[in-house]
Parts: structure tokens; C-alpha cells; sequence
């Protein structure tokens, strides 16, 4: 297995280049289910969780032609085969958005639960409700979702209790072909949410509500061939604004999105980094020294619980504490320990953890159990003095592409080690 090493300390100066959004582009992915195509992706990114959507759509039939240096994804033909194995499911959770479209479409799937993962136990009750009221019988088989409508979906109107991103896509996608409308309320207004239904009305869907809290959708009988370009990858943006910050340093993010930030922007501004857009991406420097800054994670435009365990690694080296409280995942402070054995002071209590931060953070052999969690470690590595080993960088290669190269390139000790 692959390692990163960094030697820390050096100030981040130049140019980042920010990728297509993984979260954007895997649903668009699976709305390519809809329709026979082709749908043409362009700024995808070259990711391991772009690879497993793309192998899970393959064996459902379609034809997948990734053009790696092109950034672009034809995807075209119909699902021969409605059964999304547990072996690929597994890997990723974002395989259960080929639901809503397999049964919208078919009429029928059968989908792997995808279970719990690091993060949370992360259940799909809100999916499958939505699902049943648009008329689909739901059945859980050994392991697996079974989900019927021979006769199609008809359009309802779904109250989501709690604001969920995966939910409001399935359902969005899956209402584009149910007979006649469906209101959607309480949906997640993640800009990944707007950039799927501006591709689904490029194929043909009639959509009403971008941007809002309640979607309105006039389902059609079939959707059609279409072009999109996934939108900038927010979370990669934030992230290596947070690297900036973290080493002192001043970067532009390139073909980033202060609108896409939220309260992103905000909050690292009240610690003490500047952020300013530009024509040309969004630049970051630190200005004085770093303040403590309370922050909770919410829907957007809140703070992004997938921003939260990067600016715990920046809260680190601030002055003074910090409250740092997880609202969205119930068991997303893995990364808590590994920061303290670089030399952090950090408390978990429930949902919070409160961060004291210290001069300085010392490097170490470290690893994660998820995505965001591993790039803290390499934000905490950035700084640190000495040697950081960030171990299991598979998962870091789930959703950061060319991690070592992007940091290199703006004058960090970095590289892989292949193992
Ligand atoms: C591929 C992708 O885009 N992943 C993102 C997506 O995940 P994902 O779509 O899985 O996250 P959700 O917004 O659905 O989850 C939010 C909360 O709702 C709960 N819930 C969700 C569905 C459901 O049926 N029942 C239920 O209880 C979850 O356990 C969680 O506590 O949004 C999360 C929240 O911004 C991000 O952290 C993930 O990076
Ligand atoms: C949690 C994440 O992804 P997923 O929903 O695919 O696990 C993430 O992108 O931080």
C-alpha cells in the first residue's frame, strides 16, 4: 500500500489547480442511467470512486469511455443488467444513487445495502421511503435493496424530515421520469444538487427550484443525449485553502468557486486567513497569526462536515481554543487521535471537540480511516516539524487527485511512496 511522506514547514506559494467535484460527478454518473445517451461528462476527475462508479455502471451495461486526459466521460446504452453488486457497493456508498434511476427507468433494482462505514452508520430509510411513495415496493433480501415498479413511478410530494444530499438526488433523479409532478421539500441545497439538475433539464427533465429547499418536477417519458461540465470540487478548494493557511502561506485555487464555499469562506476568514475571489479562482494567504474559531458543521451553505476534520488540523496551531462540533455524522473525529500523537491538544466530548492549539505540531507515523480525516493528517503534516507517514493513502486517493503532485508544485516537501 502507497504512503505519503512530508517533511514539514514550508509555506505553500503559487498556483493550485481545483478538479471536477467528486460528489458532483459520481451522481452525474448515475444519471446517465436515465436515458440511452450518450452523456458527456467533462472535468471529471481522475479519482478511484470515478473508477468504481464507472466499473458499477459497466456491469449494469452500459458503455463507459474515460478519456483520463481529456477529463471527459461518454456514457451510452441501456442497463442490460439491475443488480448493483455488494462487492462493488462496498467501496463506495455513492453506488446507491443508481437506485432511483434503475427504478425509474426499469422498473426494477436490486441494489446492495451499502451498510455503515468510519464515518457513521449512514442509513438509506429516507431513499427507500421516497421511493415507496412514488410508488416502488421496497424489499430488503440478504443484504440486498429490492426495490419493484412495473408500472412506473408516479410523482408525489416528499417531505424530507432530515436534509440529505444522496437522498434528494436519488429522488430528484428518479422523479425526472414518474408520471406527472413531484414535489420535493426540505431537499439539501448542496451545489452538487444544482449541478445534477442542470444536467438532468440538459437531458430533458423539467425542473423547478434550483438553489432552493423544495424542487418541483414534471416528470417526462424519456430524457435524452446531453454535454455537462461537472462543477469545481469545493471540499479540494477548502481543502488546500486550509493548507495555505496552516503553513503560512498564499496560493490562488484555481477554477475554484467562493459561491460554492459557504460558510467556508466565512469561517476561515474569522480565524485569520484571507480569502478573496479572483477572475481566474479564489486566492488564499494567511494574514497575521491564526485565531481559535468555533465552528458546527450543517447543510450547506453551513459549514461542511466534509471541511471539519481539515480546519480541526488548522484549528491545531491556532491561538487559543476552539469548539468544533459535528452535527451531520455521529462518529466523524477519527482523525482526533492521530492529530494528538503529532502533538495536538484536542478533546472530544459527544458531538464536540474542543481544540487548544499549540506552536507547533511534531510529525509522525500516522493513518486514517476515511477521506477527510487522512488529508488532515497531511494538512497536520504540512506544518509539522519533522517527518510525517501517512499511511493507507488509498483513501486519499478516493477523492484527491494527484494529492503529492498538487502540493509539490506550490513548494511542499511531499512524495509518494509506492508500497
Ligand atoms: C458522495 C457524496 O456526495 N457524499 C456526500 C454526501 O453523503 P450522503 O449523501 O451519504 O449524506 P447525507 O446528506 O445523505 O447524510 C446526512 C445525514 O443524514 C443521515 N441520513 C441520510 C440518508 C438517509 O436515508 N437517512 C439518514 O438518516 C445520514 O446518516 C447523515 O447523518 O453528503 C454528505 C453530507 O454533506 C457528505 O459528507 C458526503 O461527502
Ligand atoms: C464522506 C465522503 O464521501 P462518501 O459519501 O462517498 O463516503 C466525502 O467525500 O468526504
Amino acid at each position: 500500500m502507497d504512503r505519503i511522506r512530508i517533511r514539514g514547514g514550508r509555506p505553500l506559494e503559487g498556483r493550485i489547480p481545483v478538479s471536477g467535484a467528486k460528489n458532483a460527478a459520481l451522481p452525474l454518473m448515475a444519471a446517465a442511467l436515465l436515458s440511452d445517451g450518450p452523456l458527456t461528462l467533462t472535468n471529471v476527475p481522475d479519482l478511484a470512486d470515478i473508477a468504481t462508479m464507472g466499473a458499477l455502471l459497466a456491469q449494469h451495461g452500459l458503455e463507459v469511455a474515460h478519456d483520463r486526459a481529456a477529463r471527459t466521460l461518454t456514457l451510452s446504452g441501456a442497463a442490460g443488467n439491475l443488480v448493483a453488486p455488494y462487492d462493488i457497493v462496498r467501496k463506495m456508498r455513492a453506488s446507491v444513487l443508481v437506485l432511483g434511476p434503475l427504478v425509474a427507468r426499469f422498473g426494477e433494482a436490486r441494489v446492495s445495502l451499502p451498510g455503515g462505514c468510519a464515518i457513521g452508520t449512514r442509513p438509506v430509510d429516507l431513499h427507500l421511503k421516497g421511493l415507496e411513495q412514488m410508488g416502488a415496493e421496497i424489499a430488503l433480501e440478504a443484504g440486498y435493496i429490492h426495490a419493484k415498479a412495473p408500472r412506473g413511478l408516479r410523482g408525489a410530494r416528499i417531505l424530507f424530515p432530515q436534509v440529505s444530499v444522496g437522498a434528494t438526488e436519488n429522488l430528484l433523479m428518479a422523479a425526472t421520469l414518474a408520471e406527472g409532478e413531484t414535489e420535493l421539500v426540505n431537499v439539501a441545497r448542496e451545489p452538487e444538487i444544482e449541478d445534477l439538475a442542470r444536467c438532468l433539464i440538459a437531458m430533458g427533465a423539467r425542473i423547478e427550484g434550483l438553489g432552493t429547499d423544495r424542487l418541483r418536477i414534471e416528470g417526462v417519458r424519456r430524457l435524452g443525449p446531453a454535454t455537462h461540465a461537472v462543477i469545481p470540487d469545493r471540499i479540494e478548494a477548502g481543502t488546500y485553502a486550509c493548507a495555505a493557511a496552516i503553513t503560512g502561506g498564499a496560493v490562488l485555487l484555481e477554477g475554484a468557486r467562493l459561491d460554492h464555499l459557504g460558510a467556508v469562506a466565512r469561517i476561515l476568514r474569522e480565524a485569520g486567513v484571507a480569502v478573496e475571489e479572483e477572475p481566474g479562482g479564489i486566492r488564499v494567504s494567511r494574514l497575521d497569526g491564526l485565531r481559535g474559531t468555533d465552528v458546527m458543521t450543517e447543510p450547506f451553505p453551513g459549514f461542511a462536515t466534509d471541511m471539519q476534520a481539515q480546519f480541526m488540523a488548522l484549528m491545531s496551531v491556532a491561538e487559543g481554543a476552539a469548539m468544533v462540533t459535528e452535527t451531520i455524522f455521529e462518529n466523524r473525529f477519527m482523525h482526533v487521535p492521530e492529530l494528538n500523537r503529532m502533538g495536538a491538544r484536542i478533546n472530544v466530548h459527544g458531538a464536540s471537540a474542543i481544540v487548544r492549539g499549540v506552536p507547533r505540531l511534531s510529525g509522525a507515523p500516522v493513518m486514517a480511516t476515511d477521506l477527510r480525516a487522512s488529508v488532515s493528517l497531511v494538512l497536520a503534516g504540512l506544518a509539522a516539524q519533522g517527518e510525517t507517514i501517512v499511511n493507507r493513502v488509498y483513501h486519499l486517493d478516493r477523492g484527491y487527485e494527484r494529492v503529492e503532485q498538487k502540493l509539490a508544485a506550490v513548494g511542499a516537501d511531499i512524495e509518494r511512496i509506492p508500497g
